[in-house]
């Protein structure tokens, strides 16, 4: 059992350096699998535990895999893949399972997903991707607990999705890029993710036109080369970072994160007072007078992404005045504000609304994560919080954040990554 010891008071200070991202590794290393022949090469990889599932995963189903954690790369020799299988007991662990499923049906034939992991975050439907592989040709049997995806070869159609899925739309592109013929994807999501992931397969020989306006057309070809690509920086990890110093009224510069992804999560930041600027390839990010209200509507990307929505109730809970949030990407994503009102904070939680009333100290105690956006939120209300905030499980912090205690501590966050033997 990992929990995290959080002490507030240190406003922090110094440099911070952003990890690659989480949610463009996961696809990437799903599109590995699609080279039949040579080695993928993947920098700037995060060292998380959903990586390691990844890696494990790749592994299960016959790819030699090498994570070289200090040089944050990892090595996926998928010339021979032997299982179609996807284990419950890797894949319930992470949502990126589900990438895995194109290389396994243009290189196997089939895939048989055990189950699907992730945040619990209320629904989380897959129907948009099974939709897609069936108007491409595949045979989608929706069992209760195992789900057989068969296929004897894809060929390209018109697919739309009801709404623009980060996952979906990953998934439907690698399927589409060995299908044969044209391939056009309506309604797909524009997240930087998706557009790096997009540009790994063109390396790799992939045809794909439209990224980024929400109408992709895939030309099929007849095999993927493997290549080497560096991961993006992760906008949610800078995001986290530019919102401790925010949280704390600090002041850090940011190595590896770009300013243009965090889009309006940037606005809201400077609307509450905190200041961003660049020098050159350093990202500055300080906050030295009040934290002011703000309204936050999710969207997919370019709006406010959801994942930082989280931790942006936790700095409304210092803003003076009333803070307006509107959730509008998943319908189970407000347990957090249970665990702040456990630390004094009050927010009110309706539907998919919540109305943080700030400004109110943070006291500290031992709060849960429900997710892991919620659990770093809880760590920025530890660095604010007057005493000792506990945070568990850490196991959800640690799916998504590259060695996080040591990060905050070399900018003055106590921040203690503990492992115990009980829960
Ligand atoms: C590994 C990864 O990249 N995870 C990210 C990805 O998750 P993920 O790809 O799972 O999120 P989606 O964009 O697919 O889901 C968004 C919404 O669409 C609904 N939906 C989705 C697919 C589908 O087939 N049917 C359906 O109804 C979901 O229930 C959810 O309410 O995007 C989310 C939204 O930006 C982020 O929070 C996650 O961090
Ligand atoms: C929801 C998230 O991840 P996943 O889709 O992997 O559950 C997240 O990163 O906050």
């Amino acid at each position: 059992m990992v929990r995290y010891r959080v002490r507030g008071g240190n406003a922090l200070r110094g440099t911070a350096f952003i990890q690659g991202a989480k949610n463009a590794v996961l696809p990437m290393i799903g599109a590995a699998l699609l080279a039949s022949e040579g080695r993928t090469v993947l920098r700037n990889v995060p060292i998380i535990e959903d990586v390691r599932r990844a890696v494990e995963l790749a592994e299960a189903v016959g790819a030699k895999v090498e994570l070289h954690e200090a040089e944050r790369t990892l090595v996926i020799d998928a010339s021979r893949l032997t299982s179609a299988v996807l284990p419950a007991e890797i894949a319930r662990r992470f949502r990126g399972s589900v990438l895995f499923v194109p290389a396994l049906l243009h290189r196997l034939g089939e895939a048989i997903i055990e189950g699907i992991g992730g945040c619990n975050l209320g629904s989380r439907n897959l129907d948009f991707h099974y939709l897609g592989y069936k108007r491409l040709g595949a045979v989608v049997d929706e069992g209760e607990s195992v789900i057989h995806v068969k296929a004897s070869g894809l060929a390209g159609a018109p697919l739309y999705l009801d709404t623009p899925s980060h996952t979906g739309t990953e998934n439907l592109i690698m399927a589409a890029a060995l299908a044969k013929g044209t391939t056009i994807i309506e309604n797909a999501a524009l997240e930087p993710e998706v557009l790096d992931v997009i540009d790994m397969l063109t390396k790799m020989g992939a045809r794909i036109g439209g990224g980024g306006t929400g109408f992709i057309t895939v030309e099929g070809v007849d095999e993927l080369t493997a290549v080497e690509h560096q991961v993006m920086p992760d906008r949610l990890d800078a995001g986290v970072f530019a919102m401790a110093a925010a949280i704390t009224g600090g002041e850090v510069n940011l190595v590896g994160a770009s300013l243009e992804h965090l889009g309006v999560v940037r606005w809201k930041l400077e609307q509450m007072g905190v200041e961003f600027a660049t020098d050159g390839a350093v990202l500055h990010v300080r906050r030295d007078r009040p934290l002011r209200p703000i309204n936050v509507i999710t969207d997919t990307y370019p709006g406010f992404a959801t994942d930082l929505q989280s931790p942006i109730m936790t700095v409304a809970c210092l803003a003076d005045g009333n803070s307006y949030i509107h959730e509008r990407i998943f319908d189970g994503r407000f347990a957090l504000a249970g665990e702040l009102n456990k630390m004094g904070a009050r927010i009110a939680v309706e539907d998919s609304r919540a109305v943080v009333h700030g400004s109110t100290p943070l006291t500290g105690t031992d709060v849960t994560a429900h997710d892991l956006r919620s659990g770093i939120a809880l760590v920025l209300a530890g660095l604010a919080a007057s005493g000792e905030t506990v945070v568990s499980p850490g196991y959800l912090i640690d799916r998504g954040h590259h060695d996080l205690a040591a990060r905050m501590k070399a900018l003055g966050g106590d921040v203690v990554r503990e492992i115990s033997s009980s829960s």
